[in-house]
C-alpha cells in the first residue's frame, strides 16, 4: 500500500538576481517521521525551505509544483500558509531580541486557535522559567529552543527546521536533537541538517541536493551506511560527524558557512 506524502515538490525551479538556484528539484516528504535534505555548502537547501514556505525575495522566480496534502501552495502568502499548518523555523531563529521570552510565545499564537503552552513547557521547562528575559540574552541553545517552541504552540501539519543545530554546544545539539526526536513522533519534519550525527540518530529519509538538483533520494539510514557515496554526495564520510560545513572543532577549517569569514 502506497502512503501519500504530506508534502509534494514537483520540478521546482528557482532564480534570484539571475542565478539559476534550484534547477527542476522534485521530492516528497513522508507524512511521519523526519526526512533531512542534506547537501553541501550553496548548493540550495535553504532556498528550498524558502521557496516552499513562500519567503523566495521579491525579485526571485519560483516555478513549479509545491503540494501540501494535495493543496497548492505555490503563490499563497506565508501567513496563510502559517496558519494552514506549515511550521517554519528558520535558520537564523529570527527570535525578537528586545521581547522577553512569554512576549515572543505570545507573538506566535494564532488567533482563533489555543495555544498548546502545556505542550510547550513540558517539552522546553526552561522556556517557562525564563518568560521574563530579553530573548536577546538567551544562550543560542536556548534561542533555538524559544524559535522551535513558538511553532510547536500552534497544530501543524508539517515542520520545516533549517540548521536547528547550528553553532550549538555538543551537549545542546543533543538536546535539541532529543526534542526533534520527540516533536517528529507526532508530526513529520523536513529538516536541514549538516551534523551527521543528528541525521544518523532521526532521520528515516533523504533528499541529497547538488547544484541545485536532485542527486540522491532515499533511506537516511541506507546513504549513511555508504562512506564512498556520502563522500561523493556531501564531501563528508558517513563516520565523521560532521559535514564540511558545520562549525565545529571536527569540521573543516577551510569551508565556512554563508555569512562566516573564511
Ligand atoms: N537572495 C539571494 N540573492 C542572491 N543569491 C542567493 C540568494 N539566496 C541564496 N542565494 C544563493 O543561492 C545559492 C544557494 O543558497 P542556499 O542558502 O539555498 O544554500 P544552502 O544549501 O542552504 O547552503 P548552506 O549549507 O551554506 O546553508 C548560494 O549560492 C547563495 O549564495
Amino acid at each position: 500500500m502506497s502512503v501519500e506524502p504530506v508534502l509534494a515538490v514537483e520540478d521546482l525551479s528557482v532564480r534570484i538576481a539571475g542565478l539559476h538556484i534550484l534547477q527542476g528539484v522534485s521530492f516528497t516528504v513522508a507524512p511521519t517521521g523526519v526526512t533531512v535534505l542534506l547537501g553541501r555548502n550553496g548548493v540550495g537547501k535553504t532556498t528550498t525551505l524558502r521557496a516552499i514556505v513562500g519567503l523566495t525575495p521579491r525579485n526571485g522566480d519560483v516555478r513549479g509544483t509545491i503540494r501540501m496534502d494535495a493543496q497548492s501552495l505555490l503563490a499563497r502568502p506565508t501567513h496563510r500558509l502559517v496558519r494552514g499548518g506549515l511550521g517554519y523555523v528558520p535558520e537564523d531563529r529570527c527570535v525578537f531580541a528586545g521581547l522577553t521570552v512569554a512576549e515572543n510565545l505570545r507573538l506566535a499564537e494564532r488567533r482563533g486557535t489555543t495555544p498548546a503552552y502545556d505542550k510547550v513547557f513540558a517539552l522546553f521547562p526552561e522556556l517557562d522559567r525564563r518568560g521574563r528575559q530579553r530573548a536577546g540574552s538567551l544562550s543560542g541553545g536556548q534561542q533555538q529552543m524559544l524559535a522551535i517552541g513558538r511553532v510547536l504552540l500552534n497544530d501543524n501539519r508539517l515542520l520545516l527546521v533549517d540548521e536547528p543545530t547550528k553553532g550549538l554546544a555538543p551537549k545542546v545539539v543533543t538536546e535539541v536533537a532529543e526534542v526533534l526526536e520527540r516533536v517528529a513522533g507526532s508530526v513529520p519534519v523536513l529538516l536541514v541538517e549538516q551534523n551527521l550525527a543528528v541525521v544518523r540518530r532521526l532521520a528515516k529519509d533523504a533528499v541529497v541536493l547538488s547544484a541545485g538538483k536532485v542527486a540522491w533520494t532515499g533511506n537516511a539510514q541506507e546513504l549513511l551506511l555508504e562512506t564512498a557515496l556520502t563522500k561523493s554526495l556531501l564531501g563528508v564520510g558517513s563516520g565523521e560527524e560532521h559535514a564540511p560545513s558545520a562549525r565545529s572543532e571536527v569540521a573543516s577549517p577551510a569551508v565556512a558557512r554563508k555569512g562566516e569569514p573564511r
